[in-house]
C-alpha cells in the first residue's frame, strides 16, 4: 500500500457512498478518489459537485468520475453499490439481489490488475463480504466489511449519553451479524479501566442492567428507526467507512469490528462476522478473540449459523 498517492476507488455513488466520499474529503484522508457508478451521470454530477468544495478545504484530492479500469492502481475498492433496504425489510432480504450486483462488480473490478483491499459496505454486509471474498479470490485479509462498527460507534454514543462520559473512553463492542441477531458482549464492556457490569451494580449507580440491555435493543433497532424517519441511514456509515480507511492507509494496528473472516477463532470457520480485529496496511492483521461468557459464545455461535444459512440460501 501506496502512502505517498493514497486512491480510493469507491463503486455505487448513492447516499452511502456519497457520504463516505464527503467525509474522506473532509478528512483528507486520500489523494485520488475516483467515482463509479452503474448511473455514469450521476457519478459525473457528484465529482463536480464535491470539486466544486475543494476550494474550502484543505485538500487537494482529485475526484473525477471514472470506469473500472481506474480501480487498477487503487489501494482500496470501497463498494456501495446496490439496493438498500426499504420500511420493514430486513437487511437479509436485499442478498440474492445485490449478489447480482456484486457479479457485474467484481469481475470487472480483478479483470482492472486492481491488488489492494476490498472495502464492502453493501447489506447484508457480512454477506456480501463473503461474496466478494469467494467473487476475487482474494486472501481473506484483503477483504474487509463494515461488519459492526457502526454499530459499536452507535452503542459507544449510547453508553457515553446514559453515563454522562465521553464515548471516546467507552470500549464496548457489538459482534455477530450486522442485523437482527448482533449483540453486545457486556462482560467485554468496560468505561476506562472499569467494567461497565461492576459500575451498574453499584450503589451509587444512576443505570442498572436492564439499561444496559435496552441500550443493546435500541442499537439493534436504530436502522429501522432511521429508515422509517427519512428511508435511509448514510452518516455515520460514510464517517465509519473512513474512520475503517484511515486505519488501512495509517497501518495504524487499531482494533474496529469489522465483518472478518472466521477461522477457527470463537469455535467458527468459513464465516464473516463483526468481531473486533486488527487493522494496518495489510488489512485484517488479526481478529481478536474476546473472552466471552458461555451464553455470549452461544450467541455469537447464533448469529454465526444465521450468516451461514443465508449464504447457502445463495446455492
Ligand atoms: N454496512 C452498513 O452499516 C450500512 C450499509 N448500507 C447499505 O449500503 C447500500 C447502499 O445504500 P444507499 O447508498 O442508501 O443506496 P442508494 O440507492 O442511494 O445507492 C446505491 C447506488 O448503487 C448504484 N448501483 C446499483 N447497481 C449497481 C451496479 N450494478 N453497478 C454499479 N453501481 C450500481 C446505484 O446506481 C446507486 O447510485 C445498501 O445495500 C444499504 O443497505 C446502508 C447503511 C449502513
Ligand atoms: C442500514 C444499516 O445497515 C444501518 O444503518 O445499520
Amino acid at each position: 500500500m501506496r502512502i505517498d498517492n493514497r486512491k480510493v476507488g469507491l463503486i455505487g455513488t448513492g447516499m452511502v457512498g456519497m457520504s463516505y466520499a464527503y467525509s474522506m474529503l473532509n478528512q483528507n484522508a486520500c489523494e485520488e478518489l475516483v467515482l463509479i457508478d452503474l448511473d455514469k451521470k450521476r457519478a459525473e454530477g457528484e465529482a463536480m459537485d464535491l470539486n466544486h468544495g475543494l476550494a474550502f478545504s484543505g485538500s487537494h484530492m482529485k475526484i473525477y468520475a471514472g470506469e473500472y479500469e481506474d480501480c487498477a492502481d487503487a489501494d482500496i475498492v470501497a463498494i456501495c453499490a446496490g439496493v438498500a433496504q426499504k420500511p420493514g425489510e430486513t437487511r437479509l432480504d436485499l442478498l440474492k439481489r445485490n449478489r447480482e450486483v456484486f457479479r457485474s462488480i467484481i469481475e470487472p473490478v480483478t479483470a482492472s490488475g486492481f491488488s489492494g483491499i476490498f472495502l464492502v459496505a453493501t447489506n447484508p454486509v457480512d454477506v456480501m463480504t463473503r461474496v466478494t471474498c469467494d467473487l476475487s479470490g482474494f486472501p481473506p485479509e484483503r477483504v474487509i466489511g463494515t461488519g459492526t462498527a457502526l454499530d459499536t460507534a452507535r452503542l459507544r454514543y449510547m453508553l457515553g449519553e446514559t453515563l454522562r462520559v465521553d464515548p471516546r473512553n467507552i470500549h464496548a463492542y457489538v459482534i455477530g451479524e450486522h442485523g437482527d441477531s448482533e449483540f453486545v458482549p457486556w462482560s467485554q464492556a468496560m468505561f476506562a479501566t472499569r467494567s461497565i457490569e461492576e459500575i451498574v451494580a453499584g450503589d451509587e449507580s444512576p443505570i442498572r442492567m436492564e439499561d444496559l440491555e435496552r441500550i443493546s435493543e435500541e442499537v439493534r433497532e436504530s436502522a429501522y428507526r432511521i429508515i422509517e424517519a427519512k428511508r435511509a441511514t448514510y452518516y455515520g456509515i460514510g464517517m465509519a467507512m473512513t474512520r475503517i480507511t484511515r486505519a488501512l492507509f495509517g497501518n495504524e494496528n487499531s482494533v474496529l469490528t469489522v465483518s472478518a473472516l472466521l477461522n477457527g477463532e470463537y469455535g467458527q470457520r468459513g464465516v464473516f462476522a463483526g468481531v473486533p480485529c486488527i487493522l494496518n496496511q495489510n488489512g485484517v492483521r488479526r481478529v481478536l478473540e474476546l473472552d466471552l461468557t458461555d451464553t455470549e459464545w452461544e450467541k455469537l455461535a447464533e448469529s454465526c449459523e444465521i450468516l451461514r444459512e443465508s449464504y447457502r440460501g445463495l446455492e
